[in-house]
């Protein structure tokens, strides 16, 4: 019988809690947030009219063990019939943008797209894919996205795809990312098949074994390619803290800032502003240099490996424009560093969730987001930049990329610091370092959230899963 505490109450805070709250032999799980919310980044304004904007995540990715494990979650808690489903065969999930040159060029797929030279790019892209068989497997232990990609397909594609995909997820510089902890499908496809292309065919690795619940085997049938929720994506950490405060187990403290942990013989002490709790375990779902700062200095080596993760900042505006402005239907576009440096991409959210647009209003939503780990040298110290200089970069992005010259007829600014880890070099030895001090000094510590494993929410939600089984020594 165990006290946990579960330090932060983003998506990983929460899962964590859901996980040991459906488990009998946790006494009392303590869930410690420092804001006046749970949910930490995913954050949805429902304006009173109807329309919905997210100011974080807004589309989930319903595949693979993670993706399934999510919408199991997701039918449990009762959502599934809030859920708001895109197809591959949508019109969003077909068609997403580069802006190259000052024009969108439709990225290319389907096996014609790939078979035809399309611009922007020099020649077909299976004609990479198609090379790529004979390139020889690599050696060493890590290497950035751009260099694994340059070796294996070729600088183009690394110069423009790798950089603006780098960019739509991590809001990072591919030059500095870890293909191992950024993309471990594709290290492994080369590890273990020799060549991306046979580990497509073959598949590169083992995945955790997650079966399908009700609501996972329709989105197979029904081929999503991404999902969100009728009221945005922040009803799944308020669904998930609805089904906390049902339970006698669980205490839900918001304002409560974790200003210090320390090692007690029978576990944990936890010092608040106010106060302090005591816990057997602790389960740890802070972003990495916030956790580091609650350490005693006992922890040392641990707490520089945990300030050393860097992070990056984006701006992200969201704007509602009067009417059907957009001149092409999709996704969103990204930019590639080589492009404009500051600014990552637009995402055309009124295409894959009209439902968030206002009801019989003629509106187009859009999402600018900027900065990432360019922001400082464009927009300087985010503690001074200025609102309105973000919101007129991204209004003048919209008309110079997409050629609206309406004026926006609703639009939010939020700067947030610190919101997505990258991944640089060598991300998994440091992990791997942690978690072996953590084990050597009989921490009873579990580390859980995007600081580590994946930045994805389904990553995200199934680090919480992975560190409750581990604690608990069985599957939940
Ligand atoms: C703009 C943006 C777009 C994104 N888009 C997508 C997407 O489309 N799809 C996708 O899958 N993922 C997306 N992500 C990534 C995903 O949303 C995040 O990686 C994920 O939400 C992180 O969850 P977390 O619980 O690990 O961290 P957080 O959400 O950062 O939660 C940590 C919590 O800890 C609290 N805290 C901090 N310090 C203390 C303290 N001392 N004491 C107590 N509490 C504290 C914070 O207030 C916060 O609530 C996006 C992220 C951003 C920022
Ligand atoms: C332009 C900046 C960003 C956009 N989205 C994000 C940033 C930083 C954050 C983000 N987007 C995705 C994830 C999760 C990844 C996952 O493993 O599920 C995160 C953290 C999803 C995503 N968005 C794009 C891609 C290619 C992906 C990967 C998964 C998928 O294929 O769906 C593309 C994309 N993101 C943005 C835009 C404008 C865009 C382009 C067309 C915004």
């Amino acid at each position: 019988m165990k006290t946990v505490a579960v330090l932060g109450g983003g998506i990983g805070g929460l899962a964590a809690s859901y996980y040991l709250c459906k488990s009998p032999q946790v006494t009392k799980v303590i869930v410690l947030e420092s804001s006046s919310r749970f949910g930490g980044w995913l954050w949805s304004t429902r304006r009173s009219d109807g329309a919905v904007f997210e100011h974080g995540p807004r589309g989930i990715r319903p595949t693979g063990a993670v993706g399934r494990n999510t919408l199991n979650m997701v039918d449990d808690l009762g959502l599934a019939g809030d859920v708001l489903p895109v197809t591959y065969s949508h019109v969003a999930s077909k068609n997403r943008y580069l802006y190259v040159n000052k024009q969108l060029h439709r990225m290319p797929s389907g096996i014609s797209g790939l078979l035809r030279t399309v611009p922007p790019f020099s020649r077909p892209i299976l004609w990479s894919v198609g090379m790529e068989i004979l390139v020889k497997k690599s050696k060493e232990d890590d290497e950035s996205i751009h260099s694994f990609v340059s070796r294996r397909l070729g600088k183009e594609l690394a110069d423009i795809a790798v950089d603006s995909l780098c960019r739509g997820v991590f809001a990072g510089d591919c030059r500095k990312l870890s293909v191992r902890s950024c993309f471990p499908v594709l290290y492994n496809a080369e590890q273990r098949r020799g060549s991306l292309a046979l580990g497509m065919l073959l598949g590169s690795g083992p995945s955790p074994v997650v079966p399908a619940r009700p609501l996972a085997q329709r989105s197979a049938k029904e081929s999503w390619a991404q999902w969100s929720l009728r009221r945005g994506v922040e009803s799944l950490p308020e669904s998930i803290t609805g089904f906390l405060q049902k339970s006698s187990r669980v205490e839900l403290h918001r304002h409560a800032v974790v200003k210090q942990i320390c090692p007690s013989a029978s576990g944990w002490k936890i010092h608040l502003e106010d106060g302090a709790v005591s816990a057997d375990h602790i389960i740890s779902a802070l972003p990495a240099k916030a956790l580091s700062s609650t350490l005693p200095s006992s922890c040392q080596p641990l707490i520089q490996e945990l300030q050393d993760i860097a992070t990056v900042t984006v701006a992200v505006v969201n704007l509602e424009y009067d009417g059907s402005i957009l001149p092409v239907m999709g996704f969103g576009h990204l930019v590639p560093s080589s492009e404009d440096r500051s600014l990552l991409g637009i995402v055309y959210d009124s295409v894959p969730f009209p439902e968030h647009n206002k009801p019989n209003g003629h509106t187009t939503r859009l999402t600018v987001m900027m900065g990432g780990a360019w922001f400082q040298e464009d927009f300087g110290d985010p503690e001074t930049v200025k609102e309105e200089h973000l919101l007129q970069r991204a209004t003048e992005a919209v008309q110079t990329h997409l050629g609206v010259t309406s004026v926006p007829s609703w639009s939010w600014v939020a700067l947030e610091r610190d919101c997505i880890p990258q991944y640089y070099l060598g991300h998994h030895r440091r992990v791997d370092s942690m978690r072996t001090f953590i084990k050597k000094k009989n921490l009873s510590l579990s580390l859980i959230g995007s600081s580590y494993d994946g930045v994805s929410v389904n990553d995200v939600i199934f680090s919480g899963r992975t560190a409750v089984e581990e604690l608990l020594g069985a599957g939940v």
